[in-house]
């Protein structure tokens, strides 16, 4: 559904999860930017930058930001795709499409005029199978009540020898790593959450990481898709990861 109703979110028969964390999007949409830059002190660019490029995007390619929120790596798609190029980016939280929609016509470049907004489910893609000569995904899949779903889906959509790449906060098996995580999150993220009334939808954060999948696991879970090849990379000091994988 093209992004031109405002905000009226679509009435799609999902789980009580699924629709839970659409409302959390929704609500934290209007400072999710700007929490970002705050709390990762603006790391979070350089996670995305290295996400698109090991994404394999370049001029004239059609390719797909899943789970695109307030659109970071569509614009950074869009950067590597130019003008000759098209970027679909694809979120189920119309308040965060909203806010992509709002950035898109703030910005002068040629380029950003590539990208258009779908609503819609990483579970579900309106997509034609073998369209997109990449996909990336930031701090998405962990968010998807469907993991296996998505990933089937992401195969299905990809051209052969393309890649996906799948950028998330990394579930450590160092447990300095998980413990340093969890104290920043509990000690630092969440106060912060607090002065804006989202204590919860940021505690959310803490839980879901913990519920996701460890580096070793994502590669199994691209494998199991059909991905011909998965490797997931620590980045960050193994807070965040990596995966990219080839259909
Ligand atoms: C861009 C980032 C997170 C996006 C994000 C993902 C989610 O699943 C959420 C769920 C609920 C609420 C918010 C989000 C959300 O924002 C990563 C950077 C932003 C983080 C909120 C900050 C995390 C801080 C790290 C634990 C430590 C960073 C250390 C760094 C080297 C300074
Ligand atoms: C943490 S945000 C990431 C946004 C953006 N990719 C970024 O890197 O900042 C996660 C996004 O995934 C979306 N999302 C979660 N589950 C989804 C699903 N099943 N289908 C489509 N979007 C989904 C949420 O609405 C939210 O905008």
């Amino acid at each position: 559904l093209p992004v031109n109703s405002r905000c009226r979110p679509r009435t799609v028969v999902r789980s009580s999860n699924s629709n839970d964390r659409q409302t959390l999007f929704n609500r934290i949409a209007p400072v999710y930017d700007n929490l970002n830059d705050l709390l990762s002190l603006g790391q979070h660019r350089i996670w995305k930058n290295m996400a698109v490029s090991w994404s394999g995007a370049k001029t004239g390619d059609y390719v797909l930001d899943l789970c695109c929120g307030s659109g970071d790596l569509a614009f950074l798609l869009s950067e590597r795709v130019g003008s000759i190029g098209k970027v679909m980016g694809l979120d189920f939280s119309c308040e965060q499409l909203a806010v992509a929609s709002s950035r898109q016509n703030l910005r002068a470049r040629s380029c950003y005029k590539c990208i258009e907004w779908i609503e819609g489910d990483a579970t579900d893609l309106p997509f034609d199978d073998c369209k997109f000569d990449a996909i990336t995904m930031g701090y998405g899949l962990r968010n998807v009540v469907d993991r296996h779903r998505a990933m089937r889906e992401m195969y299905r959509v990809l051209k052969p020898g393309s890649r996906v790449s799948i950028l998330d906060f990394n579930k450590s098996n160092q447990s300095v790593t998980a413990f340093m995580q969890d104290w920043m999150i509990d000690n630092v993220v969440v106060p912060v959450a607090t002065v804006y009334g989202l204590a919860k939808e940021y505690e959310y954060l803490k839980y879901s990481i913990n519920g996701y999948l460890t580096g070793e696991e994502l590669e199994t879970l691209a494998l199991e898709a059909g991905f011909s090849s998965a490797r997931h990379y620590e980045i960050s000091g193994g807070f965040m990861g990596n995966l990219v994988a080839v259909r």
